[in-house]
């Protein structure tokens, strides 16, 4: 099944539009297993099991594995997803971006090693270095966009004089995403909670590409803002899709050996503010 269609179906089984961030930091960890990186798999998995029905997609972040020589861990990791949640998709989040040959090989790497569902790309060097992933033409490929660090107004928000109405770098892309690269139909678009009125912008210019929102918890981005600003339905039909990501206010909602209920707990309160702002 095509990405934007699993997003959808796993939407409409677990009645919910959060992602779990799976951003394992092994100083992080409860504490019989605090600062073990062995332990990456073992507390992944915990929180896979305490939140699969909860969740519309998941979402590991390759560094916190790679950084750790934790790939072996990523892996089975793909793999325990896929045997305990099938319906839910995952996006590798590991924001590349390199030439087309180069592009290749991350998209092997995140497609056939790790069996990923979609994956986040930085668009800077251009189509060329977006194109080898839509020759898979089931999977995601989710471009920043309108990241939620303070540092991403540096360029993603300078205004384009050579392009007719001067708009902004990350409205450019929006309309990209929308219109000419989107040859699979299977883009989505990356842009922060913390920048909510810029999250409606890129749903005006971005009407039906599903939106990766990272920024709630942790850095301050409001969950209820953020579905007003980007989801949208239409005759009780969803035409604008969030995928509202949260990591470590899941992840280490608690410390002792209930981490993964303390886990659960969180994540059932985010889903639930998500959809009472939907409703
Ligand atoms: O592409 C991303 O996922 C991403 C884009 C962005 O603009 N901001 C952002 O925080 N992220 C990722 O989203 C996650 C945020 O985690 P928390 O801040 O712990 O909820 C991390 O994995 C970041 O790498």
């Amino acid at each position: 099944m095509p990405f934007i269609d699993q997003l959808h179906a796993a939407e409409r089984l677990n009645d919910s539009l959060m992602c779990v961030g799976l951003d394992p930091d092994p100083a992080k960890f409860p504490s019989p297993w605090r600062g073990d990186a062995s332990r990456i798999f073992d507390f992944c998995a915990a929180i896979v099991d305490a939140t699969r029905d909860l969740v519309i997609a998941y979402k590991p972040q390759i560094a916190y594995f790679a950084a750790h020589r934790a790939e072996d861990q990523l892996e089975r990791l793909m793999a325990h997803i896929r045997a305990v949640a099938p319906q839910v998709p995952v996006i590798l989040d590991a924001k590349r971006g390199d030439i087309g040959a180069t592009a290749e090989q991350y998209a092997r790497e995140a497609f056939e090693r790790y069996g990923a569902d979609a994956v986040t790309l930085s668009p800077f060097m251009g189509f060329d270095s977006i194109e080898p992933y839509l020759r898979y033409p089931t999977k995601g490929a989710i471009l920043l966009c309108r990241t939620s660090n303070p540092g991403g107004s540096d360029l993603q928000n300078q205004r384009l004089a050579e392009v007719e109405g001067q708009p902004r770098l990350y409205e450019h892309l929006a309309r990209l995403a929308q219109g000419p690269w989107n040859t699979t139909g299977q883009l989505g678009l990356v842009v922060g909670a913390t920048f909510p009125a810029e999250i409606g912008r890129v749903r005006e210019l971005a009407p039906t590409v599903p939106l990766l929102i990272p920024g709630v918890g942790a850095q301050g981005g409001d969950a209820t803002a953020t579905v007003k600003a980007g989801y949208r339905e239409h005759g009780g039909r969803i035409t604008g899709l969030v995928v509202v990501n949260v990591g470590r206010s899941v992840l280490y909602a608690g410390s002792g050996p209930d981490f993964a209920e303390a886990a659960r707990r969180a994540a059932m309160a985010t889903r639930d503010e998500l959809n009472a702002a939907r409703r």
